[in-house]
This record gives structure tokens, sequence and C-alpha cells, in this order.
């Protein structure tokens, strides 16, 4: 069967075929969740759980609503500690993190470009970028995403896909090797939805992006086999990891693929998963 993986150096694609991927290559964490469990007060959110997300993967998170897909992510951010005994441990080269919520939170009384150069400014970012850089960076993002000419709208002049767009190319602006996207187009029209899952993946899949590791959290399951290399399949709370589901379809991810074979075969396995939980 062939597997493309994604190339560390150049971003371009490669088939490997008939290789025992597993066994060829050892895959390295970018992000590894160890033994996480999570209360809220007396509520148990998190149980125990172990998670390797792999540097180059594209990893989606499945689960029943209210399960703890968000504070998964949260962990992975640092807005949260997991209980005692837990560790959240990232990679050797130390991946900065990017976030992309399923809402765009666009200052309405700022611009497109004013919204990214904003978030250049604050917390970390702000030691990293002189006004002048943040400004560079903030167009290039703008470009990536295709929204140059419109960096002088304000939010409500955009669609709701323009400004999630915005909200893409603000996470990127500060050049995250890690993207945490909570259902980033739970929002959006299908028809929306899909042109930005073709564009997410380009940029991941671009030399453009300093991107190499996504964990998406999303309710379709169409969308995390054509989005994913594996999905993860949690379990109602408290939630731990039921399993690992990986997805053998060829990269780049192209329109038609759902005619594919393993396209129908991934999702009947998870629909069987989802079933029984
Ligand atoms: N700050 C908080 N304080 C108390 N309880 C919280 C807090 N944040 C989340 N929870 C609870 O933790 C549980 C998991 O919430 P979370 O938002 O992580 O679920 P989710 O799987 O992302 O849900 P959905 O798919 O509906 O977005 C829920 O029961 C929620 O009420």
């Amino acid at each position: 069967m062939g597997v493309s993986l994604r190339s560390e150096r150049s971003g371009h694609m490669t088939d490997l075929k008939e290789i025992n991927v597993t066994s060829a290559l050892k895959r390295e964490a970018a992000v590894t969740l160890k033994n996480c469990s999570l209360s809220f007060d007396t509520v148990p959110v998190l149980n125990n759980v172990n998670l390797d997300v792999y540097k180059n993967e594209f990893l989606t998170i499945l689960g029943p609503s209210g399960c703890g897909k968000s504070t998964l992510l949260r962990l992975m951010l640092n807005l949260l500690q997991p209980d005692k005994g837990g560790e959240v441990i990232f990679g050797s080269d130390s991946p900065s993190l990017g976030m992309v919520f399923q809402k765009p939170v666009l200052m309405p009384w700022l611009t497109a470009i004013k919204n990214i150069e904003l978030s250049l400014s604050l917390g970390t970012n702000k030691k990293m970028f002189s006004k002048k850089e943040a400004r560079e960076k903030a167009e290039g993002a703008l470009q990536l995403v295709g929204l140059q000419d419109f960096k002088n709208h304000y939010p409500h002049q955009l669609s709701g896909g323009m400004q999630q767009r915005i909200a893409i190319a603000r996470a990127l602006a500060a050049d995250p090797t890690v993207l945490l996207m909570d259902e980033p187009f739970g929002a959006l029209d299908e028809f929306t939805r899909e042109k930005l899952n073709f564009e997410l993946l380009r940029l991941w899949e671009s030399a453009e992006t300093s991107l190499s590791t996504v964990v998406m959290v999303t309710h379709s399951i169409h969308e995390s086999v054509m989005m994913s290399d594996r999905v993860v399949m949690m379990s109602p709370r408290p939630t731990g990891v039921v399993d690992i589901i990986p997805v053998p379809l060829p990269r780049p991810r192209e329109v038609g693929m759902e005619d594919h074979p393993e396209f129908s075969r991934t999702v009947h396995e998870l629909r069987k998963q989802v079933k029984h939980l």
C-alpha cells in the first residue's frame, strides 16, 4: 500500500510504496501527553490520556460533544495543567504553537492587518517582532491565505470564511511549527468549509510556512478522513483515547478522493466506533 509522508526539509510529499513505514522510520513526537488526567472541581474530564503527536503529521481528534477535546488542546497550549502525575512533553526542538478557535475572534474596530499585527505585539511575540517586522509578517500571512487585497477591511466587511482565513493568517504570522485548531470550520457552510480544508492542507504542505504539525478537533468524520494521517477517537467523559486510526490515503489529498476505496473503508471503521461510544 502506498503511504505518503511529508518530507521534513522541503515540505514536499514523497510516496513510499510497499515499505513498512512504521518500522522503517522512527517517528519523533512534537508533543506527548503522558498520563494526563484533569478535573474541573470534582468533575473528571480527562482520564489518563496518553498520546504522541508526531512531527510532520496532520492529526484529527473526534469524540462526543463535551468529552474534553478543547480541554485537551488547552493542555497542549499550557493554558491548563494536568492533575498530579500527568505531563505534557514537547519535542526536542521546543515547537512554537499557534491556535485557531471555532470563531475567528477578531477585534471589530481593527482592520484585518491590524488584527494580525496586534497578535504579534502581545505576550512572548512582543519581544520577538519589531513593528516593522510585525507589519511584514502580517502582510506575508495575508498573502498566504489569499487576502492581501482585503488587508484594510474591517471584520464586518468580510464573510465568515474570510474572517476565519484571517484567524488562520493570524496564527501563521508568528511562524508556529505546531498548529492547534478547535473545530476551525465548524461554523461555516459546507462549500466554504471544503474550500478551506484544502487551503489548510496546501498551507501545511507548503514550504512557505514553518508548519510541521497540525492537531485539529472536528465533529466531522468525513473531514477527519480527508485531512488527517491519523484520527484519535475519544470516549465520552471522563475521556480517554479509545483508538487511533491511521488514514492510509495518498497525499496530496484532492477533490474526488472520496472515491478511493480506503476513504470509504476508514469512514466505515470510524462510524462503527462512534456507534459503540
Ligand atoms: N473552565 C471550565 N470550568 C468547568 N468546567 C469546564 C470548563 N471548561 C470545560 N469544562 C467542562 O469540561 C467538559 C469538557 O469540555 P470541552 O469544552 O473540553 O469539551 P469538547 O469535547 O470540546 O466539547 P464540544 O465538542 O461540545 O465543543 C465539559 O463537561 C465542560 O462543561
